[in-house]
């Protein structure tokens, strides 16, 4: 039955079951509606595709990686000197640092919980994963005997689902650590654009600790851009993997005129845009908890998240069943299992609700889930 198959799912399959929904709240893409200035970037397109083509790729390339890590703090990335790779999306980034990490094999360090499609990215180039709590991750620094252990350390910050965002002086310890352990110390930052605690300038901190790192970068969670994105794969000069040749078995490029459309959106964001980004996002989020407030049992476990997602504790309540009740109000949301990887049932009683949503089909969506949590 629904229940039985629904188990046998990774988040994503779970996504692609809400792609044909208008009340999708799974994936963290952004679905919202476009803003009156992005809307004219959008209008502008037929004539950013003709100045694009006249101009040199590297060019393009440059200027959108400025405009959009310089929006987001990132003062100090290596622009140039070819550590800065663009990819399709964020997940071929992560494949790519996979492959070179996996030809020496060994173990990956991951953060615990986050996203099972970097775990199965991971696992599926052969290498053995050991989870690292996310509160071990903050509270101070690793075991020595964890660090002699593995060959990188993986973090997702802001993390997802919960929205954690790793400190400036946690990742200066952490990336010391990593230097003096000689361990990789790999960052997925796709989530950083709606958390200013993630503005602070990571690459001045990696490159001045001396640890061989990897950053990989998101644009596609910020904007409704129809999956047009880029993902970035940013590297240090010590790292010593083979990122750029194995880069060149899977692309030549992205594509220039994706790479102007990210410059564009980030200038506009810079002009005001993020900031009302990041109060819409903001309400949502109060909308969503005011419209499951009251009910036994429900509660936000996240309660500083700023990220655009957010996550429900249902108490007692399984969500495999809430998440297939409300698949009958074609309202779609994520159940947390799959975020545990290494423990899937410590996700049995939780969901996660996209907020880059438009608020119209937020709210019926939360009315149908306040309605199934109410009769169950
Ligand atoms: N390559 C994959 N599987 N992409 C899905 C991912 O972007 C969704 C996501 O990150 C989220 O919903 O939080």
């Amino acid at each position: 039955d629904a229940l039985h198959d629904a188990a046998g799912k990774n988040l994503t399959e779970f996504e692609y079951l809400a792609l044909r929904s208008p009340l999708n709240v799974a994936d963290g893409h952004a679905r919202q509606a476009l803003t009156s200035s992005q809307a004219r970037i959008i209008d502008d397109l037929p004539n950013m595709f003709a100045k694009t083509a006249a101009r040199p790729p590297e060019e393009v390339e440059l200027e959108a990686c400025r405009a959009y890590l310089g929006l987001l703090g990132q003062h100090s990335h290596p622009d140039g000197a070819g550590r800065v790779l663009a990819c399709y999306s964020s997940s071929v980034a992560m494949e790519i640092f996979a492959r070179s990490l996996a030809k020496s094999g060994g173990s990956v360090a991951l953060i615990h919980p986050t996203f099972d499609n970097i775990p199965d990215i991971l696992r599926g180039v052969g290498l053995q994963l050991i989870p690292l709590e996310e509160e071990r991750l903050h509270e101070g620094d690793l075991d020595r005997d964890l660090l002699n252990s593995v060959r990188c350390i993986f973090v997702t910050t802001p993390n997802n689902p919960t929205g954690r965002v790793l400190s400036e002086e946690r990742l200066r310890a952490l990336a010391a650590q990593c230097a003096e352990h000689d361990v990789v110390l790999a960052l997925d930052t796709s989530f950083r654009g709606f958390d200013p605690r993630g503005h602070y300038d990571h690459y001045r901190v990696l490159e001045n600790s001396g640890c061989r790192w990897v950053v990989i970068e998101d644009t596609g969670k910020l904007w409704p851009t129809l999956e047009l994105k880029i993902g970035w794969l940013v590297r240090s000069d010590n790292l010593g993997l083979p990122v750029a040749k194995i880069y060149s078995d899977i692309l030549l490029g992205a594509s220039p005129l994706v790479l102007a459309l990210v410059q564009r959106f980030a200038e506009d964001a810079a002009d005001g845009g993020l900031a009302d980004l990041h109060h819409f996002i903001a309400r949502n989020r109060a909308l969503v908890r005011q419209g499951l407030s009251g009910l036994p049992d429900v509660t936000f476990p996240d309660t500083d998240s700023l990220s655009s997602v957010e996550r429900v504790h249902l108490g007692s309540r399984s969500a495999l069943e809430v998440w297939s009740a409300l698949c009958g109000h074609h309202v779609y949301v994520l159940p947390c299992q799959k975020f545990h990887w290494a423990n899937p049932a410590e996700g049995d009683h939780m969901l996660r609700i996209a907020l880059a949503r438009s608020v119209a089909p937020l709210e019926e969506a939360i009315r149908a889930l306040r309605a199934v949590l109410t009769s169950s």
